[in-house]
């Protein structure tokens, strides 16, 4: 009775409904993404559903995250979701993980589920589920949100292209919703077509975006989607490497401010853009005068130890007084 009116259609039928049953999902991020997409699929009759987030509700989180309200404020994602979808559908076995994904406990979790959904904001985690995606042979479900505009593309489908053949270049800059502000049905429509394509995937039925990264503008109403290749060097890489953890610095995104680079020539990630200027700490003492003093200049390395030291010395030996130190650096950590 409950899911009649989805039976009733040609591309589920009975046989369909079994599948849905017999299917997991993990949904790793219980936000704005995560929320719309985890009351589909446990509509759906999904029958086990990972819900996993390390955050605490909070108020600005309510104008788009619609499994909490008022009462949740505090409250761990991951636990408030399970109970609410629990009302709603308590024939789905759902699992509350109070965890942030990380590098040693994805491939394992991931292997637990038939399919991994991405509802999470920053790319670290992004290249991480892609990375454990292909060492578990797992597909993913992406999206993406900028302001009114989002991203749709499904990776690691029957073997197919994965994240890395769409974006190989892992240097980018994370902005958040915190930032840039966001309309909450743009993550609420983009949370629906991901458990559409992950019904697409379990169901074997219509086209599912592997290989192509549907954009959208919601405000301006166009759209476009775009087709893209594997780059079995990409995958192979992360066979041979394992997970390749990408950190990214949000103190990077500003473009139109400097930065001075204290790394060595052969650190990685190298960091080209045109307003960063790169200067070993060992040839600070006579090459600062190639450093601008009237404005403020963002000083980092890969930790953030010999920026501090770099930043302390051109204070105190050449008067800088516009200097700051990026904590923590700028890092890219394989494990190879
Ligand atoms: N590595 C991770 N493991 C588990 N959950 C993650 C991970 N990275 C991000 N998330 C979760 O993904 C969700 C993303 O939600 P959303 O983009 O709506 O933003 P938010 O972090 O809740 O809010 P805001 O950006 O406004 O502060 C968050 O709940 C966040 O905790």
């Amino acid at each position: 009775m409950r899911y009649d009116r989805q039976i009733k259609l040609d591309e589920v039928g009975v046989s369909g409904q079994e599948k849905l049953r017999k299917a997991s999902v993990l949904i790793v991020g219980v936000g704005g993404l995560g929320c719309p997409a985890a009351q589909y699929l446990t509509g759906a009759g999904v029958g086990k559903i990972g819900l996993m987030d390390h955050d605490t509700i909070s108020i600005t989180n309510l104008h788009r995250q619609v499994l909490y309200d008022e009462n949740d404020l505090g409250k761990p994602k991951a636990l408030v979701a399970k109970q609410k979808l629990h009302r709603l559908n308590s024939e789905v076995e759902l699992i509350a993980i109070e965890e942030a994904l990380t590098k040693d406990n994805a491939e394992q979790l991931f292997n637990q589920y038939d399919l991994i959904l991405d509802g999470t904001d920053n790319f670290e985690t992004k290249y991480l589920i892609n990375d454990a995606c292909i060492l578990a042979g797992k597909p993913w479900v992406y999206a993406s949100i900028y302001k009114n505009e989002g991203q749709l593309s499904v990776f690691n489908y029957k073997n197919g292209p994965s994240y890395r053949c769409l974006f190989p270049k892992t240097t980018r800059q994370n902005v958040s919703c915190e930032a840039t502000g966001v309309l909450g049905v743009v993550p609420g429509i983009f949370g629906m077509l991901q458990a559409m394509e992950a019904l697409k995937i379990i169901l074997g039925v219509g086209k599912e975006l592997s290989g192509k990264l549907k954009i959208s503008n919601l405000l301006s109403g166009s759209e476009q989607i775009l087709n893209f290749q594997q780059r079995p060097e990409e995958i192979e890489k992360v066979k041979k490497i394992g997970i390749m953890q990408v950190r990214m610095d949000c103190e990077m995104i500003d473009s139109d401010k400097k930065y001075l680079d204290v790394r060595e020539a052969f650190e990685q990630p190298k960091v080209t853009a045109a307003n960063v200027i790169h200067i070993p700490l060992g040839e600070l003492g006579h090459r600062s005068n190639e450093i601008p003093k009237q404005e403020e200049v963002l000083v980092f390395c890969q930790s953030g130890k010999r920026s501090q030291q770099a930043v302390a010395m051109l204070q105190t030996d050449f008067g800088f007084q516009n200097l700051k130190n990026v904590k923590g650096g700028i890092k890219t950590i394989t494990n190879g």
